[in-house]
């Protein structure tokens, strides 16, 4: 039985041409099992439930490389800082009166705004995780999370052994919706001998690592007179990158780090929008690709953004290496877009997500072509990256469920989380917002 999609302009992001202008989706449980154009599928055949698509584009839905989603609670709270200070004087003080429950809402938050915008999978690290595991599975998302371990703290240990167990109590489930990595925070609050145990957990239950390599120029700094040497090299040289690796910012990097992330295929989460408002620097994306390494787009948590948007940050994703590298075909459409979708699910290890495809999961999103700001049609996917609005996303399926339709999100009370939202993060922050 099933549900077909039809109507749609398709664009199954395998290659710039594979757009169908006319196109039918069936999606079948989980996955998708046809992707064809008008008339492909037997009019014979009947269907639980038929999407009448037309006037809307067709396209995987959004891969958010790296979050931290509960931080929506802080979104304008803290801005205008360089990262140390952000974090150390502003940020990791109020995360100590966090409360699990404030975790859930926070991350409750992230996910409508997600969800809203055209997001259907993301990397989250942060913690009391078992709450936002219990909102991803509730809110509908995919999701791959991991506690962050901040390596120097007392409580390292402790967080290691929650990660264990984290990873045991939630990897494959939601229907295999969720899955886990571990999440040591950053080379500069993870010292080698807390990689190397780790690494060990990682090796027992077969996950990747999820963690901020080479974002400032202060880290640089630190790392190079601790140990002599490059934020890449040290991760190298410490067995890291044997893992599936998941490194956010990658900002500054030598000829050197970046030949050794293309090598041992580390997934890079690009931050654009969080790397320009800590005044971070800006990744070499460009070169990056060039060398062969592998890299998605993230948002980074919205208190340094300040939000989970896809599509706003593929556009500034293409701009910031157009002007970065004085060159306007640095970064074109379709790679920000595939950064954006494809690319982002092969660094997150999801190899069945981010096209749409027979065999691939079904995390489609219908985008509302019928704008102002979508005519003429020439060129859709540079419509997409250079014109869209995250507001035109109008319908969301994860795992072949509906979860947005007519921009009704279907898996929430909205007005609820709003409510807890405000009271908690007035509590946290403790201002009269
Ligand atoms: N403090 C926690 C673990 C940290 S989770 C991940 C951490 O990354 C922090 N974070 C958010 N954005 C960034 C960033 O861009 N760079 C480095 N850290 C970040 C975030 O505030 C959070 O404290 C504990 O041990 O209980
Ligand atoms: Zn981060």
């Amino acid at each position: 039985m099933g549900m077909l999609i039809r109507g749609a302009a398709v664009l199954t992001m395998e290659k710039p041409e594979s757009l169908l202008p006319n196109g039918e989706i069936i999606v079948e449980g989980q996955y998708i099992t046809h992707v064809g154009p008008a008339g492909s599928v037997s009019p014979e055949r009947t269907f639980d439930r038929v999407i009448d698509a037309r006037g809307m584009l067709a396209m995987p839905g959004f891969v958010n490389c790296h979050t931290h989603a509960a931080m929506t609670l802080f979104r304008g709270y803290a801005d205008d800082l360089p990262l140390m200070q952000w974090l150390q004087e502003k940020i990791w003080p109020v995360e100590e009166r966090l409360e699990p429950e404030d975790v859930y809402w926070g991350t409750m938050l992230c996910c409508l705004e997600m969800i809203r915008s055209g997001t259907t999978t993301f990397a989250d690290m942060y913690f009391h995780m078992d709450e936002a595991a219990r909102a991803v599975e509730k809110a509908g998302l995919r999701a791959s999370l991991s506690r962050g371990m901040i390596g120097l703290s007392p409580g390292a240990g402790e967080a290691l052994d929650y990660s264990r167990r984290f990873i045991r109590d939630w990897h494959g489930q939601a229907g295999g919706r969720i899955t886990t990595m571990l999440g040591p925070h950053a080379p500069y609050t993870c010292p080698p001998d807390f990689l190397h145990r780790v690494m060990e957990v990682a090796a027992d239950l077969k996950v990747g690592i999820h963690i901020h390599i080479a974002e400032t120029r202060a880290e640089i700094e630190e790392i190079r007179q601790k140990y002599g040497k490059t934020p890449v090299v040290l991760m190298d040289e410490v067995g890291l990158f044997e893992f599936p690796v998941l490194a956010a910012h990658c900002v500054h990097l030598d000829e050197n780090d970046i030949r050794i992330l293309a090598e041992k295929k580390v997934g890079i989460a690009h931050n654009p929008e969080s790397n320009m408002k800590l005044a971070s620097g800006i990744a070499p994306v460009t070169r990056l690709l060039a060398a062969g390494a592998l890299v998605g787009l993230g948002t980074d948590g919205a208190a340094s953004n300040n939000n989970v948007d896809m599509m706003e940050e593929m556009r500034s994703a293409a701009l910031l290496q157009k002007v970065a590298t004085m060159d306007p075909t640095a970064l074109a459409a379709f790679d920000a877009l595939s950064m954006a979708t494809a690319n982002g699910a092969r660094v997150l290890g999801l190899h069945d997500v981010g096209l749409l495809k027979p065999g691939y999961k079904a995390d489609i999103i219908l985008i509302n072509l019928d704008q102002p700001h979508f005519y003429p049609r020439h060129d859709l996917v540079a419509h997409l990256v250079y014109a869209a609005r995250s507001a035109d996303v109008e319908t969301v399926i994860i795992d072949g469920q509906v979860v947005m339709e007519k921009r009704q999100v279907l898996t929430m009370d909205e007005e609820e989380v709003y409510h807890e939202v405000q009271k908690r993060s007035q509590r946290l922050v403790g201002t009269d917002l």
